[in-house]
């Protein structure tokens, strides 16, 4: 009985090692292992290939990113915070093959005027959902009528110095009277669309998660003393003038943009339309709306 035991428990010992034994020789047999082998690295390399040959705009590296913006008439400003957003972007954003990539849900606010009428023909060509936000103080309904009947585009007459809730995975914040007529006719308000605006914004973003982008301009630098304006220049400004409203009031965006992106992690970009170069000219080139929409 012992004995028994004691062979039951031997055999059960060598079972495992026997085991090994029989695969080991399964997978020598026939070349198998070299397929297994040759399998694992095909596998492999077409994951590792296969996002460098379709590479997402949002993967681009910083230089490359003010290489696309900079030809395209417009300026970026603080690349750090492009290079962090950038990089943690190009990680999440390595899908694998076969795996569609969501389709996003965009708000842009100011999308009946001018640069936000073209954004949203190229969200919306991407394959996004878009949602426009404007109280069309200077925007038209015109600009966007060819998207009324496209059940991905939604359009909201609203004024974004109120709140508004959306559930949405990105904001293009483009509202504000951009030409000197336009916001010099009611400053007051101008420099609150700029400041509430922003704010609200910011703080959609914040609650839902939100990466946002806000269209700033060179105006930014007043009367700068600089020419080309770098990274490292400051400006040379004015806040008591009669066109601060706009100025003051854009950077008043940018320092909330930037403080809600060190202070509450909000994933951002600043963006500097040059209003010196014809936008229509940039437009016709074809160049700004493309490196426009990559920017988030
Ligand atoms: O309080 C306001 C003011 C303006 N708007 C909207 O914002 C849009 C501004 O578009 P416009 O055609 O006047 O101007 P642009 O497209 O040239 O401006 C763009 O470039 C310059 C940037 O400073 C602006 O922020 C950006 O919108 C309009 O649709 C206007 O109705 C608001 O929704 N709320």
């Amino acid at each position: 009985m012992k004995q028994l035991h004691r062979q039951s428990s031997l055999s059960k010992q060598h079972r495992p090692h026997h085991r090994t034994r029989s695969l080991a020789s399964y997978l020598v047999r026939e070349h198998r292992l070299l397929f297994v082998l040759l399998g694992f690295l095909l596998a492999s390399s077409f994951f590792l290939v296969y996002p460098s040959l379709a590479p997402h705009p949002s993967s681009l590296s910083s230089s490359a990113y003010a290489a696309t913006t900079s030809s395209a008439a417009i300026v970026t400003r603080n690349p750090r915070v492009f290079s962090t957003t950038a990089n943690n972007v190009a990680t999440a954003r390595r899908l694998p093959v076969g795996v569609r990539k969501k389709p996003l849900r965009v708000v842009v606010t100011g999308g009946a005027g001018f640069v936000g009428s073209h954004l949203v023909d190229k969200l919306l060509a991407r394959g996004d959902s878009v949602i426009v936000v404007d109280n069309f103080f200077t925007g038209r309904k015109e600009n966007l009528a060819h998207h009324l009947t496209n059940p991905r585009f939604e359009l909201i007459r609203h004024d974004v110095v109120e709140p508004i809730l959306l559930e949405v995975d990105q904001i293009y914040h483009l509202a504000c009277p951009a030409s000197p007529v336009h916001y010099k006719f009611n400053p007051i308000k101008t420099i609150k669309t700029n400041v509430m605006g922003t704010l609200n914004m910011l703080g959609l973003a914040k609650r839902v998660g939100a990466r946002f982008l806000l269209t700033s301009t060179s105006e930014v630098y007043g009367d700068p003393l600089e020419h080309p304006q770098k990274e490292s220049y400051w400006g040379h400004v004015n806040p008591i003038g009669v066109r601060s409203c706009y100025d003051e009031g854009k950077r008043t965006a940018e320092t909330l943009t930037m403080d809600y992106h060190r202070g509450a992690g909000v994933e951002v970009k600043l963006l500097l339309l040059d209003r010196g170069v014809s936008l229509t000219t940039v437009y016709l080139a074809g160049n700004l709306s493309s490196s426009y929409v990559a920017q988030i």
